[in-house]
């Protein structure tokens, strides 16, 4: 199992409660996965202000003590003001400058430091434990923004562990999360090592990330992207995948792992199974259904 929730929200009236809806999405999904769990929320104005540049790591080693030691030692060497929040597990860092210049401080600052995600607009999550108790410990009910994307993971393919929880947000604002199992990640792999990728994880969803940042750093756009995912992973897949502007949902030919889309004038949402949507507001006029094997559902802002 593993369950996927994710929200795109188009109506600006909503995003004050992007928070409190994710929390019972994933809730409700805590039993298809109660190994570790992780979030991506696009647009929260205290976990990655307008304007900032903004790094998710785990890993660091740094206690709320440390928070202001490690903001000077990043800043020094950013040259620019950076805050840094201790959200349960995960280190938040937030400066004004470009995100992956934010990142290459903080690898400098943090060198055994996991990285969970960075971008413009985007804080990343993740712990192991049970989805519930991790959603309470992030403070996630009160969070904002337009976007947020959640996993809970009943690991198959690597160990119970930060590096092994989903999302992968391994390019500038992206996120992946996976319910399945892809088998011939091993091949692909060794393909992206030799086009000189680096990995943090034996995971087999990780492969799929970063195979979809590597093309969209080649200028593909995301629709194209998991098309050739379709093309080139072999196993049981539904992804969704979310970017600055975008949020897409692809299954893999055989269609055996669930997912259910619904769709109204105020939102676009994704989970594993309908009951994560039951409560969204105006479901009972939502357009609802369960997407097509390979083909790539698409929305952008
Ligand atoms: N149960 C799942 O869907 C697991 C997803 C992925 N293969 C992992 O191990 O993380």
């Amino acid at each position: 199992m593993c369950g996927i929730v994710g929200l795109h929200l188009r109506n600006p009236e909503l995003h004050p409660r992007l928070g409190d809806l994710l929390s019972d999405m994933l809730g409700e999904m805590q039993d298809r996965g109660a190994d570790s769990a992780g979030i991506a929320i696009y647009g929260d104005d205290t976990w990655s202000p307008p304007g900032q540049g903004c790094v998710s790591l785990l890993e660091t080693g740094v206690d709320s003590i440390g928070t202001t030691a490690v903001a000077s030692e990043v800043a020094e060497i950013a040259g620019a003001d950076v805050g840094a929040q201790l959200v349960a597990d995960t280190l938040v860092l937030t400066a004004p400058i470009g995100s992956e210049e934010l990142l290459a401080a903080a690898r400098t600052a943090l060198p055994d430091a996991l990285v969970a995600g960075f971008g413009a607009d985007l804080a990343v999550l993740k712990g192991v434990g049970a989805p519930r108790d991790l959603v309470q410990s992030w403070g996630l009910r009160g969070a904002s923004g337009w976007q947020g994307v959640g996993h809970t993971r009943m690991a198959t393919e690597s160990a119970v562990t930060p590096s092994g929880a989903h999302p992968y947000a391994v390019g500038p604002e992206q996120c992946l999360v996976h319910n399945g199992s892809f088998s011939n990640h091993a091949t692909i792999r060794r393909e992206l090592r030799a086009a000189g990728v680096e990995f943090d994880s034996e995971n087999d969803t990780e492969v799929g990330a970063r195979f979809v940042a590597h093309q969209l750093a080649q200028g593909k756009d995301v629709e194209t992207a998991l098309k050739e995912v379709c093309a080139t992973f072999d196993g049981f897949y539904t992804l969704l995948v979310s970017n600055h502007d975008s949020f897409a949902v692809v299954r893999d030919a055989i269609a055996c792992k669930p997912a259910v889309i619904a769709e109204t004038d105020d939102w676009v949402a994704m989970a594993s199974e309908y009951r994560a949507l039951a409560n969204l507001p105006g479901v009972e006029n939502a357009r609802i259904w369960e997407p097509e094997p390979e083909v790539v559902y698409a929305w952008t802002r």
